[in-house]
């Protein structure tokens, strides 16, 4: 005899409503999968042709929204779920947050806030459970919008301009530390949570032209940059050719530091020591002058795939997957290094929702310790009188100036300062070093800095 069929819950989900269900989807796999919501979101809308213009950008601003509101939503939620979060079916934490951002941040009608979620509840969990998201999201509905709940939740002002502008304490601290006080703390908090444009590179073709096709405009500091007001950059010829890709245009200026830096004697090699995936690797292939043959490294196997994808149609380039620590290059070999080190990408939040909530503080001491080992090997890389561009996503003192610091106390290393190589770039320098900040030039929160090996 056939066992008779189960309905599984998955099987209702048809009825839902789609971007509801796909926000909840990129949230579930956020915190089942430890999934990166800005790879997982496209994938799914791929896979929804159902889904219209409309469905799609509402799935995303309730996906990246609640994603990076989270500090607040828990914040909110912890006072009014009898048990500790930690202690709910995560589907179930996921679904009251996405209710939750709802009802505070975009203010949909309570009854359209709270019936769809206890719809989707009641199909992706089951009843037991849209009891409770019913009860707890009519609690929220009832205390108003997010000013309001701010208000409601106390603390000292340190906590709510954490709440405020959707970092965790310890990234508020970080950023307070690397700006030299409050003064432009909030701001800089509050473009570090906007949903960034999309900045594009003219790699091989004229920047006119990529703003002519793109419909985008010149961007102020890189003279390769196209600013994107919307639309899908994947979409243009350029782009799919590898002519033109998308970048930040502070990632561009890392890599202009590289090619501007001053240097005397030989100028012939040029390695880029963690490439992958290889975006200022491609830009270091194009605006490089005419000899000069580009080495580009990474650890792992599949990013120096990538890099070799990104420079497929560059000449004269090299790609090895290596440990820029244990390098197969002999000591001097180069004339120029970048070293694009990994880092907590602190300065890189916008771009993706919950990496804010993931990264802990004791992920910087391990990082300084491996940035300090690459920034030695890149040194060791160049030949005397060679440079060294040390750059990092990320403004925490500790893996910028505190890194270069060490390494510019050494005898045979001298500090090229930043800011005079970029005079077209106001508000750049930081000391002897460059930071960019998404409040003061529109960019990521890029660190660069300038070493030249004096012997
Ligand atoms: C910030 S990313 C580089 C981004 C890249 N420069 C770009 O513009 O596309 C840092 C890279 O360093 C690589 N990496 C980490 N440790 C490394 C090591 N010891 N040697 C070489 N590469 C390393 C990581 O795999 C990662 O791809």
């Amino acid at each position: 005899m056939t066992p008779p069929k189960r309905r599984h819950p998955a099987a209702r989900r048809r009825n839902l409503d789609g971007a509801r269900l796909t926000a909840f989807d990129v949230l579930d796999g956020v915190s089942s999968r430890a999934a990166y919501a800005n790879l997982l979101l496209p994938q799914l809308l791929r896979e929804r042709p159902e889904l219209d213009e409309r469905d799609a950008a509402f799935a995303t601003q309730l996906a990246y929204g609640a994603l990076r509101a989270q500090g607040a939503l828990d914040a909110i939620l912890a006072g009014l779920v009898s048990r500790p979060l930690g202690e709910l079916d995560p589907r179930v934490l996921d679904l009251l947050r996405l209710g939750t951002y709802q009802l505070i941040d975009l203010r949909v009608p309570a009854h359209a806030a709270v019936d769809t979620t206890v719809d989707l509840t009641r199909a992706i969990v089951g009843t037991g459970a849209s009891g409770l998201v019913n009860a707890v999201l009519r609690k929220v509905a009832a205390g108003g919008a997010r000013e309001q709940w701010l208000d409601a939740l106390g603390g000292d002002d340190a906590r709510r301009l954490a709440l405020a502008t959707n970092h965790p304490a310890w990234i508020v601290d970080a950023w307070r530390d690397a700006l030299g006080g409050d003064a432009e703390l909030e701001p800089a908090l509050l473009a570090d949570d906007a949903a960034p444009e999309v900045h594009l590179v003219a790699r091989r073709m004229a920047r006119d032209e990529l703003a002519a096709e793109s419909g985008g405009e010149a961007g102020p500091w890189s003279p390769y940059a196209v600013r994107l007001h919307g639309g899908d950059p994947g979409r243009l010829a350029s782009v799919r050719s590898g002519a033109a890709a998308v970048q930040d245009e502070g990632s561009q200026l890392a890599g202009l530091l590289l090619a501007r830096a001053p240097l005397e004697g030989r100028d012939e090699a040029w390695l880029d020591v963690c490439a992958g995936p290889g975006g200022k690797a491609g830009l270091l292939a194009a605006v490089r002058p005419a000899g000069v043959r580009l080495t580009a490294a990474d650890r792992a196997t599949h990013r120096a795939e990538l890099v070799r994808a990104a420079l497929r149609d560059a000449a004269d380039v090299e790609v090895l997957t290596a440990d820029g620590r244990e390098p197969p290059w002999a000591p001097g070999s180069f004339d120029r290094v970048l070293l694009d080190a990994p880092c907590t990408g602190l300065g890189a939040l916008r771009r993706r929702p919950e990496v804010r909530w993931r990264r802990t503080p004791e992920d910087v001491a391990p990082l300084v310790e491996l940035q300090l080992e690459l920034l030695a090997a890149a040194l060791a890389a160049v030949r005397p009188g060679g440079v060294v561009a040390y750059v990092t996503c990320s403004p925490h003192t500790e893996e910028t100036v505190g890194v270069v610091d060490v390494a510019a106390a050494r005898d045979d290393v001298e500090v090229l300062p930043v800011a005079p190589l970029f005079p077209e770039v106001p508000g750049l320098a930081r000391g002897r070093y460059g930071q960019l900040w998404p409040h003061r030039h529109g960019t990521d929160a890029m660190f660069m800095a300038l070493l030249r090996r004096t012997s």
